[in-house]
């Protein structure tokens, strides 16, 4: 067991699905997953281990932000030997040619975070989705007939900023959409040399101010899950 992960060894399969929300790895286990074993209760944060067209896989809850993520992503890597992490995650549209429910694969990520500018001595570093699994999710969205959007995406620290328009520069640069774990996620997967990917759908529109229902958010991203366990499928650990 690690200290927030109450799993024993082997409990966890080499390739994690990482949902923010505990209830979505619950949701996703149960409707997607056979033979499903839950491993982790700690805190609240689900870990559910089962089989997606036999290939072993596991859903983690990752909680909300940067530091959140960070503790599940190094006890999954350094205490379970986990090689594939993919979040699937909600943002919201920064941009007007991106709607609700819309699936964007998160090829780099922009950060407004001091973490990785203490872990980099204040100098910038770019944290950016692995290739392989980046072109798998692709080619597999092309498969089943979902429209992706690839790009930038931005982690913030704050889901309530003091300025209600601070993300309209980042949008001037071309940023797609906002979350708040991916930056960390790949950093970390970097550190240890693993795999990550970012796959995001669209819960909000900063711009339109149209949202999804929290049941929605938790249930109906099927398009962002069906991405990332058909690329499952084609790892080979
Ligand atoms: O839906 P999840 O995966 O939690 O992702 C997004 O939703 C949360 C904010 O509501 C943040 O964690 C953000 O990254
Ligand atoms: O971090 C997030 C997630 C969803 N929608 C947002 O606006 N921000």
């Amino acid at each position: 067991m690690s200290i927030h992960i109450g799993a024993k060894q082997g409990e966890i399969a080499s390739t994690v699905l990482l949902p923010g929300d505990p209830l979505r790895a619950k949701f996703i286990a149960e409707t997607f997953l056979k033979d499903v074993v839950c491993y982790n209760e700690v805190r609240g944060m689900y870990g559910f281990t089962g089989t997606y067209q036999g290939k072993r896989i596991s859903v983690q809850g990752t909680g909300m932000g940067m530091p959140s993520i960070s503790i599940y992503v190094n006890e999954l890597i350094t205490e379970y030997k986990v090689q594939n992490l993919i979040r699937i995650g909600t943002c919201g549209a920064m941009q007007d040619d991106i709607h609700l429910k819309d699936v964007i694969l998160a090829m780099s990520v922009s950060t407004d975070s001091s973490m990785n500018k203490l872990r980099f001595n204040n100098m910038d570093y770019a944290p950016t989705a692995d290739f392989s699994l980046l072109m798998k999710a692709y080619n597999n969205a092309q498969k089943l007939g979902v429209q992706v959007r690839v790009g930038n995406i931005l982690s913030t620290d704050t889901f309530y900023g003091d300025d209600p328009d601070e993300w309209k520069h980042w949008a001037k640069f071309g940023v797609l959409a906002v979350e708040m774990e991916a930056a960390a996620l790949y950093t970390l997967a970097a550190k240890f040399k693993v795999k990550a990917l970012g796959i995001m759908t669209v819960s909000d529109s900063l711009i339109t101010h149209e949202i999804t229902t929290s049941e929605e958010r938790q249930k109906t991203f099927r398009n962002m899950i069906e991405i990332a366990l058909q690329t499952t499928l084609e790892l080979d650990v």
